[in-house]
């Protein structure tokens, strides 16, 4: 029996065996032998505890996505059959991706009106107030459109989605939208509009039928171009923000899926889109809310002190052009992954053909508010803003009749009541 000083001088602890004092070989022999049994049976004991670990984390795991999941189950399932039926002969049943978002609440709800099935997926980002996404969803819920909480990336939601309903398209509208926010989170960017376009390309790709799909680009691809009016052949390989530059990467994208898989893609190039529910990130709605608070608003100008111009595009007008769109996509020709002849591939500008200044924009306002804003104006800062952009439409004219309707001046006149109706006159005001 080892004396109790033995015990201090040779502790059994692993890993301290640091002491050889005068003691015989036999006895360091002794005391060698013993440590390795030790170490190995303490190594054997680690390799149990955290094998058991691992198997019990990736349990915990797989339960918590079980139970935290917000989709699947036979009631679920039911509410995406029932949103996704056809109520009109030759109508189409739509994924809408994005579909919580501005202009994918306006193009769920014309849809589902003039009968065809939609189901719409959107994940409730916090990029802005979340709380706008819910009323859009309950405004939908309200037509009998059902919006599936989860990501686009999420590849097993998807392909449940597909296995439930044969999509025949795809409205691609889930993006992280905005030009300047990409210089503070670029990685959203590139988690929704390239790594989330990919994963719903590839359940596309696979799904069979193959949906035909139609998608939100950008007027921002046009980047550094100039020759005006923007047309779809000019050179946009001149992005000037990291959102232009995701958005081109889809157009690429998705024209390798089109080549490699027969599926047939539209994209879409929106130009400023603004109207009733739209986004509270963009200028129309951040200077209404600032003006109605007093609060003063930022005008950025270009070189020279030139106005800033965009081809403010109404609501309405894109929603026509989404579903001109849709309505001419022409099918996919793949099946079980495997393309099985040329399919359509189209880029179309939905724009409104007037560009019309920032502060012109702002005096609109100012009328139908009734109220004058403070005005700052401030030199553009190198974050991605082109000077100006103007649609060339005459494509989308001719492929599907697409002719925009209603001038800035009518089309803000229609967001200000929206506007004050959805939050009053004292939005952001404490109530006194
Ligand atoms: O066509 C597009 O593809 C894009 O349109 C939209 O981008 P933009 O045209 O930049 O719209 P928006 O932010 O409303 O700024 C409008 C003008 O106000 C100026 N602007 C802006 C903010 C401000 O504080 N001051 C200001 O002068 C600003 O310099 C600009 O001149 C979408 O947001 C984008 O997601 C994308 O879809």
């Amino acid at each position: 029996m080892p004396s109790a000083l033995e015990d201090e001088l040779f502790p059994s602890t692993p890993g301290k065996f640091k002491i050889e004092r005068s003691h015989g070989m036999n006895r360091q022999f002794h005391r060698c032998f013993a440590s390795t049994s030790t170490m190995f049976l303490w190594a054997l004991f680690l390799i149990a505890l955290t094998a058991s670990y691992l198997s019990f984390q990736s349990f915990v795991d797989s339960g918590s996505r079980y139970f935290s999941a917000s989709w699947g189950g036979i009631q679920w399932e039911k509410q995406v059959r029932n949103s996704a039926q056809i109520h009109r002969s030759g109508g189409m049943s739509v994924l809408v991706t994005g579909a919580a978002g501005f202009v994918g609440t306006h193009v769920s709800l014309a849809l589902k009106k003039r009968g065809d099935g939609v189901v719409g997926i959107d994940n409730f980002n916090s990029y802005y107030d979340p709380s706008l996404k819910k009323a859009r969803r309950s405004l939908l819920k309200s037509h009998g459109v059902f919006i599936v909480e989860g990501d686009i990336n999420d590849n097993r939601l998807l392909d449940k989605l597909f296995d439930t309903v044969a999509f025949t398209h795809v409205m691609h509208l889930a993006a992280q939208a905005g030009v300047r926010y990409a210089m503070e989170n670029p990685h959203s960017y590139v988690h929704s509009n390239i790594a989330g376009l990919v994963t719903l390309l590839e359940v596309c790709k696979t799904a069979n039928p193959q949906p035909s799909i139609v998608w939100a680009s950008s007027s921002s691809v046009y980047g550094l171009n100039d020759n005006v009016p923007f047309s779809e052949s000019d050179r946009t390989d001149q992005p000037a923000s990291l959102y232009a530059a995701t958005k081109k990467a889809g157009e690429e994208i998705t024209h390798t899926y089109n080549h490699i898989y027969g599926l047939s893609v539209t994209g879409l190039r929106f130009f400023t889109v603004y109207g009733p529910w739209g986004r509270p990130d963009m200028a129309y709605f951040s200077f209404t809310r600032n003006i109605l608070q007093g609060k003063p608003i930022t005008i950025y100008r270009g070189k020279n002190r030139v106005d800033l111009a965009r081809d403010f595009t109404y609501i309405d007008d894109i929603v026509k052009g989404c579903l001109g769109s849709l309505d001419t996509s022409g099918k996919s020709t793949g099946s079980g992954g495997k393309k099985r002849g040329p399919a359509p591939y189209r880029i179309f500008n939905l724009g409104n053909t007037s560009p019309v200044t920032v502060p012109t924009l702002v005096s609109i306002l100012e009328r139908h508010l009734k109220m004058k804003a403070k005005k700052n104006f401030v030199d553009m800062p190198g974050n991605g803003d082109v000077p100006f952009t103007h649609a060339n439409i005459s494509l989308a004219r001719r492929e599907f009749g697409y002719k925009p309707t209603t001038d800035l001046q009518t089309g803000l006149k229609k967001f200000v009541r929206w506007y004050l109706s959805y939050y009053g006159y004292n939005h952001g005001k404490p109530v006194n």
